[in-house]
């Protein structure tokens, strides 16, 4: 499977204020990229953390590629996928409406009685991990799902994980003209961080857009 990380940070590297809750960084043009990114893709990943904070669509804006998705024989929109370990999901969460498939990514920890729920608004549950989702083996079982192309769109905790797990192939990160600060304020890659080998990044290319910069970087 190909894994392709997009975000937007500030200048100062957060994803989001310290209240978590969603700050606007990308402009116009960034926003018709990553749905440009969404179009290419076969599902579009976050965390709980997102879904909690955000209540995210991830389903595409631009009529023009669902259309051409309709025509090539894809689903019109691409999937969405929820790293969510115990299940946290809200039942009223918008990416369990009808517009595409949903794929909850949980771990055993999960209460049965909630996976019945969630299934019942429509989420197909993955469980992979005993007390955190398993990365790698859930990954496996989208790609038995014809997931070949995945966006991941975040936070942070979910992105550390990715590198943490060697699973990412490519990461694009528009960086905004604002500073938003804060320690406690998500970054690019949160949880644990790395402290004696790093993941390596090489740059493929640097183009100004909107009021911002964006950088993509293939990982070796
Ligand atoms: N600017 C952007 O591009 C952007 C994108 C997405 C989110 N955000 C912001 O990021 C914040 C949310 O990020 P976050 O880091 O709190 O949450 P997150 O979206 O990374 O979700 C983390 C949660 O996912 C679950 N999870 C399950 N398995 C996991 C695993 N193996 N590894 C890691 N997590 C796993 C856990 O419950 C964990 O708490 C919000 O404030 C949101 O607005 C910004
Ligand atoms: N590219 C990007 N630029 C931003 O400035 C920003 N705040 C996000 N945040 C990502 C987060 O996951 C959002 O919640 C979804 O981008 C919303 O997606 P919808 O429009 O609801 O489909 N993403």
């Amino acid at each position: 499977m190909h894994v392709v990380v997009n975000a937007a940070t500030s200048a100062d590297g957060k994803l989001s204020s310290r209240r978590r809750e969603q700050v606007v960084i990308s402009g116009e043009d960034d926003f018709a990229r990553v749905d440009r990114l969404r179009a290419d893709s076969d599902a579009v990943m976050v965390g709980v953390g997102t879904v909690l904070a955000d209540d995210p669509h991830l389903v595409l804006d631009d009529e023009a590629y669902r259309t051409d998705r309709r025509e090539n024989n894809r689903p019109e929109n691409p999937a969405r996928v929820v790293a969510d370990s115990r299940a946290r999901t809200p039942l009223d969460a918008r990416i369990l409406d009808d517009e595409a498939r949903t794929y909850l990514l949980v771990s055993e920890a999960a209460p049965r009685d909630r996976l019945d729920d969630l299934r019942a608004h429509g989420a197909t549950i993955v469980v992979a991990g005993e007390d955190r989702v398993d990365l790698p083996a859930a990954f496996d079982t989208l790609e038995a799902e014809s997931v070949d192309r995945l966006m991941v769109e975040g936070g942070g905790e979910l992105i550390f994980s990715l590198f943490e797990a060697t699973l990412v192939d490519e990461l694009s990160v528009y960086v905004g003209s604002k500073i938003i600060g804060g320690r406690d304020a998500p970054t690019l890659a949160d949880g644990e961080g790395f402290v004696e080998t790093f993941p390596e990044l090489a740059l493929e290319s640097v183009e100004r857009v909107d009021d911002g910069v964006l950088l993509r970087y293939s990982v070796s």
